[in-house]
């Protein structure tokens, strides 16, 4: 089931479905990957059940990709039990996410907050296939992500890494290209951006976000 997107070719993620219109719109309009979050302080928080019902609306197509805060193994087990994942991205340490890549054979994404140059990745670890480029969120905010903040993208001028990685934070239909040709992301990643209301994906704004994220083209 698993797809990535062509070499070369933009990836995009549509993050946070809860409902049918939004989960469709991703399939009509070609997202690479959607995901389902499985964090009770988010809005967009969906039980297995529901993740599995959804995705068992299109066969194919997309990859699914199950967000975890701070996963514990048995957490990890039970959602895992109810629906197929594709990928697990989590919020956790370095060594944790070689842990969980090891114990449950799940490709694993890893997302690393970053406020200023000195926080980019040299590297990716062992058994993480990709990095999530996010802004540090703020120390009153009650999740790691999905808060519609926009990172600077411009600290990340000139910074070219070799493994791979996807650029999230408060990106939306208008603002997804300039993005794009600013920071030369191979992948976006959004939630917030293409909702009419928290965990509502409207998908209008999806149909706009894939198709510009898609249209611009990064020279370094
Ligand atoms: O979406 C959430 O509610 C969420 C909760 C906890 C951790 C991460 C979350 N979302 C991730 O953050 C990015 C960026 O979100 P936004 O576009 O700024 O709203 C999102 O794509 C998810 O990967």
């Amino acid at each position: 089931m698993a797809h990535d997107p062509a070499s070369g070719a933009r990836g995009v993620k549509i993050c946070g479905l809860t409902e049918e219109a939004g989960f469709d719109a991703c399939i009509t309009h070609g997202a690479d990957w959607v995901g389902f979050v499985f964090f009770d302080r988010s809005p967009r928080c969906v039980t297995a059940a529901q993740a599995h019902a959804l995705s068992a609306r299109h066969t194919g197509g997309p990859a699914r990709v199950g967000l975890f805060v701070h996963p514990d193994d048995e957490t990890l087990a039970r959602v895992l039990e109810g629906v197929s994942l594709d990928i697990l991205q989590i919020y956790a340490s370095f060594e944790r996410a070689t842990e969980v890549r090891a114990r449950f054979g799940v490709p694993v994404w890893l997302s690393q907050p970053v406020s200023a140059r000195a926080d980019l990745p040299a590297h990716c670890p062992a058994g993480v296939e990709r990095l999530l480029i996010e802004p540090k969120p703020p120390a009153s905010a009650t999740r790691p992500g999905g808060n519609a903040q926009q990172l600077d993208w411009g600290l990340m001028k000139g910074w070219m890494p070799t493994f791979p990685w996807m650029l999230a934070g408060g990106l939306n239909p208008a603002n997804v290209a300039q993005a794009v040709a600013i920071t030369g992301a191979p992948a976006v990643d959004v939630s917030s951006g293409v909702e009419s209301a928290p965990g509502i994906k409207s998908p209008d704004a999806i149909a706009r976000f894939i198709q510009n994220a898609r249209s611009v083209t990064f020279s370094a």
